[in-house]
């Protein structure tokens, strides 16, 4: 190596630093230090916040790198003593713990991108086992076989869709032909279902007569010579399509087409499903080795050729077609002025070159592989969703890498154009955005704007602009162009500044790429651009015996072709690549990207380190570009605001940068205070282990008022029950009834004074006082609202513990009652509504009376949510019935003036913009848009949404804890002063 004087770190220093951004910014000296750590078994290394991976090539054996001790390194990266090591494990921890923590977007994605067969899927498989492993532990016991079986369900739809789209490459033995995002739904911070994003598969490698996909090989040497036969296979006979199939993997495919079939098990394909898709399969096998010949002026189906006719009989009998109306879909094509729907008016106008028959047969093959997949990947999404609502998702997108083959054709281009796309946008949001931000907040020097963006954009723009456009128009013009002609005026019609990007030689073009220059044949490009699939598929198809044939058609029309038919109707392979790159970079923007990249160092023929090549993949990948940035120690930024939102236990209120300073300074250490934390004009800037300090704080501090709410909530439970031995009570007073069976009636055939007894554990009591007691009463302290309540009437009703529970109930309501009997005499109801003014309608909204008019539906959802642990067998209409009488039947007021009164309250309180159509005539309402149930009670209102309900306001933010099934829903009961912010916030 070239050790210089000014070299800073030694090499023996180097095994303890893990990240790019503390060597000096020399290339060699990096090259150096990855080499070293390759030899050393460290394929991982931080550039700043991101994963820079090398593929160890078979020179160190990486297996212990993925164990169970690895994987419980970064299973809790919370824990304050955590260190985060370079792995991929802990890029996909980080972003597991900003999605679980709601730090960020709602989507967190690990973009994994390089050249081919630099490692993207290997590590992609890796993310995806350990977020597998996290969800498995992160579940409750109860829940772990389900969430076991996602996962798994999971794992092997990816095996099922790598094996429709891997194939052997130069340059990769199992290369993925497509892109894809495989998207994690998180529900309650668990799995709970995945979608599987599938763009760009090359199907053109179908019928290239090259390396096929590995599916067509695993039928070939998986299934018996009898289950082959089923389908007029053999594997002794060759196959134009599946090329010359390499017999050494025999074992491989082998073992992997038992996979293939547990995956579709396990998916859910029924047995008739996968003998369909083999047999479409064996279909195209068989119509790739059609051949044609010239007869007279037109061309037909070459019949002297016995491989060509036999593969047609096969053709005929697995797709339940005729061998005429097969003759007529690939010699002929329809003619139709009109419409394709006028059979009069159109005719069959016969191709006459074998070429043209050969493309017309290639682009059908090619058109049923990929229905073939998307139905396959439509079913297996079906499975994996499960119709299950999410709120966040974490993705993991691993794109195909860049190529540059001795021969590049339209399919290296779309790849690399893709490639070209995905960089650009990382150079623009990871590197420039970043040093943007650096630079305004002073902690980087400002110099002049960055040109590298700048390129990326003017490249760009002239392959879209320039040659993708040119290709289009080229394909849809009726007359026969020239593509070199058209190549050559592209490239002269360039600015000078663009020339260096697009230009032609020899007959080829070569566009200069971020990673290089490649040269690109154009040879079948307008034919293969235009992939033209032929109108009568649908329509011959259509005819078929084959009921899968048929819904296969039908599915391409109704799902999968629907972007052909819409917007970009008739648009190109080209066109359409541009359009799915536009719609994953617009999905990108919405979502926190984690970025992992991978090389892969290589040897050259005196088997020293290709330092050349290396030092240009590290260019290419945007390593040197990160390099300055990655210098910045503090990953974590967060706007003051955001910040204090996050951190602070009080409520909003004017934020400036003094008050974050106030938190910082009451959780962090003064030396760490000066040291990992800056104070930045907008942003604060955090290193990790402050984060995770802050982050740990804030989760103690709200767990710790979560079981002060569980407390409350589990006490005041018990004071519930006795309410409703106290309305029993004062019912049978006035009623004359026995107490036992209004209670039961009350509360189900099955409840008995026992029961209550037995709920009522700690001896609670229940006793009437007057305001003034009230005030003075320590007794109260838990019981907030009644304190604060300002509408609070003249009596209040408070719990005691007391030892002997029966006779003081009895003697504190007896007591009570005759003294307001003796006073109010003939006015018993009056006083009773306010009894239940008071104590029912305030304090537990959950006592409601039927003059609070849910319907039906809100009123049982209403009714399970809040109180099916405490009345199982509750039911409108019946169980309040009660009340309601003691209220209506008995009241004097006038129930117009009181509807008035009400009104007037209501409407004082009605600051909810969302909740305006409140209906004049009942209390309560259901708003369908925002599925919030508004129940006035007397004067006060509240809202039920998300299983909270909270009083006056909406909740405004969701907050998890608030929302579990173990958690209190009438939190709103408790003192401002108890409460956390976020809940202080929603009520
Ligand atoms: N960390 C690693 N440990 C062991 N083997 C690895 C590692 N990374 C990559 N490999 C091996 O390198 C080979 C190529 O990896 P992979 O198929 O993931 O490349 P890729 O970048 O996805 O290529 P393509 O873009 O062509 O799909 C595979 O055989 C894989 O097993």
């Amino acid at each position: 190596m070239p050790a210089t004087e000014e070299q800073p770190i030694s090499q023996a220093g180097w095994d303890f630093i893990t990240d790019l951004g503390t060597l000096p910014e020399d290339e060699n000296i990096i090259i150096d230090f990855l080499l070293q750590r390759l030899q050393r078994g460290q394929i991982y290394t931080w550039v700043g916040s991101l994963l820079l991976t090398l593929n160890p090539n078979n020179e160190v054996s990486t297996s212990h790198l993925y164990n169970s001790s690895e994987f419980n390194k970064h299973i809790d990266i919370s824990h304050t003593t955590y260190e985060a090591n370079p792995h991929i494990f802990a890029v996909a921890a980080k972003a597991h713990y900003n999605l679980i923590k709601e730090h960020g977007q709602n989507a967190q994605v690990i973009v994994i991108s390089g050249e081919t067969g630099t490692g993207k899927t290997f590590n992609a498989c890796k993310c995806l086992e350990f977020l597998s492993n996290i969800n498995k532990w992160s579940v409750q016991l109860s829940q772990g076989d389900c969430a076991h079986n996602i996962m798994l369900r999971i794992t092997d739809a990816c095996r099922l869709i790598s094996t429709f789209t891997t194939a052997c490459t130069e340059k990769n033995e199992i290369s993925s032909r497509h892109g894809q995002l495989v998207k994690l739904h998180y529900k309650s911070g668990i799995i709970s279902g995945a979608t599987i994003n599938s763009f760009l598969l090359e199907r053109n490698r179908v019928t290239r007569g090259s390396s096929n996909f590995q599916i067509f090989y695993q039928m070939i040497f998986g299934m018996s010579p009898t289950e082959l036969e089923i389908f007029n296979l053999s594997k002794d006979k060759y196959y134009d399509i599946l090329n010359v199939i390499d017999c050494n993997k025999k074992k491989y495919f082998q073992e992997s087409f038992q996979d293939t079939l547990n995956a579709l098990d396990i998916l859910d394909f029924k047995s008739d499903q996968k003998k369909n898709i083999f047999q479409v399969l064996a279909l195209l096998i068989h119509m790739g080795n059609i051949k044609f010949r010239e007869d007279g002026e037109i061309c037909a189906i070459d019949f002297s050729n016995n491989k060509s006719k036999e593969a047609l009989k096969s053709t005929c009998i697995l797709s339940s077609l005729t061998e005429d109306t097969i003759m007529e879909l690939l010699t002929t094509i329809l003619i139709n002025p009109q419409s394709t729907w006028r059979k009069h008016t159109s005719y069959h106008r016969h191709l006459v070159s074998v070429d043209a028959c050969r493309n017309r047969l290639h682009s059908i093959i090619r058109y049923m592989y990929d229905l073939l997949f998307h139905w396959i990947l439509n079913h297996a999404n079906k499975t994996l969703s499960l119709k299950q609502q999410y709120s966040q998702w974490l993705g993991i997108l691993d794109i195909f890498g860049f190529e540059s083959f001795t021969k590049n054709g339209i399919e290296q281009l779309c790849v690399n154009y893709a490639n070209e796309k995905m960089q650009q946008y990382f150079i623009e949001t990871c590197v420039e955005n970043n040093r943007n931000e650096l630079q305004e907040e002073g902690f980087i020097k400002i110099c002049n704007p960055s040109h590298t963006i700048n390129l990326y954009k003017e490249r760009l723009n002239v392959i879209e602009e320039n040659l993708f456009l040119t290709l289009n128009d080229a394909c849809q013009s009726p007359v026969v162009i020239d593509i070199l002609t058209i190549i050559q005026s592209v490239c002269k019609n360039l600015h000078n500044a663009q020339k260096k990007f697009l230009s032609e030689k020899e007959g080829n073009f070569i566009i200069e790429h971020y990673s290089g220059p490649v040269t690109y044949s154009i040879e079948d490009l307008l034919s293969k651009n235009t992939d033209k699939v032929p109108n009568e598929i649908s329509l011959i198809f259509s005819t078929s015996k084959n009921k899968f044939l048929r819904s296969l058609i039908n599915f391409g029309e109704e799902q999968y072709l629907h972007i052909v038919k819409g917007s970009i109707t008739k648009k190109t392979m080209l066109a359409k690549l541009k359009y799915n790159m536009d719609t994953l970079i617009k999905e990108l923007r919405k979502c926190d990207l984690h970025y992992v990249r991978c090389v892969k160092p290589n040897r050259s023929i005196n088997n020293e380190w290709d330092r050349k090549n290396f030092q240009k993949q590290l260019a290419c990948i945007g390593i040197f570009d990160a390099l300055p940035l990655a210098k910045c120690k503090y990953p974590i930024r967060l706007r003051h605001q955001d910040f204090y939102v996050r951190y602070s236990r009080k409520p909003m209120e004017m934020i400036d940068l003094d008050k974050c300073k106030l938190i910082l300074e009451s959780i962090v250490s003064k030396k760490d205070l000066q040291t990992q934390v800056h104070f930045g004009k907008q942003l604060i800037f955090l290193t990790e282990p402050i984060f995770l300090k802050l982050e740990s704080y804030r989760r103690n501090y709200r767990i710790k008022y979560a079981n002060k709410i569980k407390t409350f909530w589990i006490k005041h439970s018990k004071y519930n029950i006795l309410h409703i031995l106290f309305c029993s009570f004062l019912k049978i007073l006035f009623t004359g009834r026995k107490i036992i069976p209004a209670i039961s009636k009350y509360l189900g055939t099955n409840f008995s004074i026992q029961n209550i007894y037995n709920i009522n554990k700690d001896n609670t009591t229940v006793k009437i006082m007057l305001e003034s007691e009230l005030k003075t009463s320590n007794s109260l302290e838990e019981a907030p609202v009644a304190q604060n309540n300002k509408e609070t009437s003249h009596l209040n009703l408070v719990m005691e513990n007391k030892e002997n529970k029966n006779k003081n109930i009895n003697k504190s309501l007896n007591e009570t009652y005759s003294e307001y009997k003796n006073e109010n005499k003939n006015n018993w109801p009056k006083m009773l509504n306010i009894f239940g003014k008071v104590y029912v309608l305030k304090n537990w909204p959950k006592i409601i009376n039927l003059r609070y008019q849910l319907s039906d539906i809100q009123t049982k959802t209403y009714l399970k949510t809040i109180n099916s642990d405490y009345f199982p067998k509750l039911e409108h209409g019946k169980d309040f019935h009660m009340y309601n009488d003691m209220i209506d039947d008995n009241c004097n007021d006038n129930n117009n003036n009181l509807l008035k009164q009400r009104l007037a309250l209501h409407s004082s309180l009605m600051n909810i913009d969302s909740v305006k159509n409140i209906n004049e005539k009942g209390y309560s309402m259901y708003c369908e848009k925002d599925k919030i149930v508004t129940i006035e009670i007397d004067s006060c209102l509240l809202f039920y949404k998300n299983r909270i309900l909270s009083r006056r306001q909406l909740a405004a933010i969701p907050i998890r804890m608030h929302t579990r099934a173990t958690c209190l829903i009438n939190s709103h009961i408790l003192p401002r002063s108890v409460l956390p912010q976020g809940l202080q916030d929603c009520l």
